[in-house]
């Protein structure tokens, strides 16, 4: 079943596809264009409305394919365009439902999305400014926003455990709305600690150059800031800036409602 123990479990291997995903959109330069509401390339006129980005419409246009594959019957993943598209290519799989109904569908993925846009991007793409292949850097875009609202929204799971471990505490806070002692109740500085250290080492060992020759450790010779492929503290004030502070709001929000 669900514990704390596989639910932090879930957040550890999570670090590790957001990590990846960074490195991976570091790679390509920022491409400025691709995120410009104005520029109207794609079929936007065709269609007789206004598609937003080039970004925007690829993420739309790739989650409806991957809500007729049945990727959002999954209640672990949730889209950042809600649309009516019916799954209708893949047989339908058996997911399981752990959270409870009437918090299931809290999420933050609008805040994601503004702060991906806005704070984290134009930090990690330094690696030039235009090469115009758009298509390849709003693919990295994708799987980073994927990757960090999976994690983040993942708070659901992590409420619901916290709440079945203690609800004699809980239920008196939900009751009167209280969200700062919900949030005082559910916070562990020292996990947090322990969560933030160890992302911004797997930065450090998943962003170096590896070689076969040289000394294969971290941390001796010419490990500065500089030879990683995201810099190891800017992904530690992702997640102490954003993305605990997102997931604990999730956690907050869910319990809000895990009594209705
Ligand atoms: O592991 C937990 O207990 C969580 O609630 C997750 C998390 C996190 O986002 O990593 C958030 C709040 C806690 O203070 C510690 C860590």
């Amino acid at each position: 079943g669900l514990g704390l123990d596989t639910v932090r479990g879930f957040l550890t291997r999570e670090e590790d596809t957001v990590v990846f995903s960074l490195i991976e959109r570091a790679k390509h330069p920022l491409n400025l264009p691709a995120y410009d509401d104005r520029a109207c390339f794609g079929p936007a006129g065709r269609h007789g409305r206004r598609n937003g980005s080039f970004v925007e419409l690829f993420v739309r246009e790739s989650e409806q394919i991957q809500a007729k594959a049945g990727r959002y019957q999954s209640q672990q993943e949730i889209p950042f365009f809600q649309s009516r598209v019916p799954f209708t290519l893949a047989p339908p799989y058996n997911f399981t439902t752990d959270l409870h109904p009437a918090a299931a569908s809290v999420n933050v993925n609008d805040a994601i999305w503004g702060m991906y846009f806005s704070e984290l991007l134009p930090q990690l793409a330094n690696n030039g400014s235009d090469d115009g292949n758009y298509a390849v850097t709003a693919a990295s875009d994708l799987a980073c926003l994927q990757a960090l609202s999976r994690r983040i929204n993942y708070g659901r799971y992590v409420a619901e455990v916290k709440f079945r471990g203690d609800q004699q505490r809980y239920t008196p806070l939900i009751r009167s709305k209280d969200k700062d002692a919900l949030m005082k109740l559910l916070t562990s500085q020292t996990q947090e600690d322990v969560v933030k250290r160890r992302v911004e080492k797997k930065a450090m060992v998943f962003g170096q150059d590896v070689t076969l020759d040289g000394p294969t450790e971290t941390g001796d010779d010419n490990s500065s800031q500089s030879s990683f492929k995201v810099a190891p503290s800017a992904v530690y004030e992702l997640y102490d800036r954003w993305v605990i502070p997102l997931t604990k709001q999730v956690e907050v929000e869910y319990l809000l409602h895990r009594l209705d």
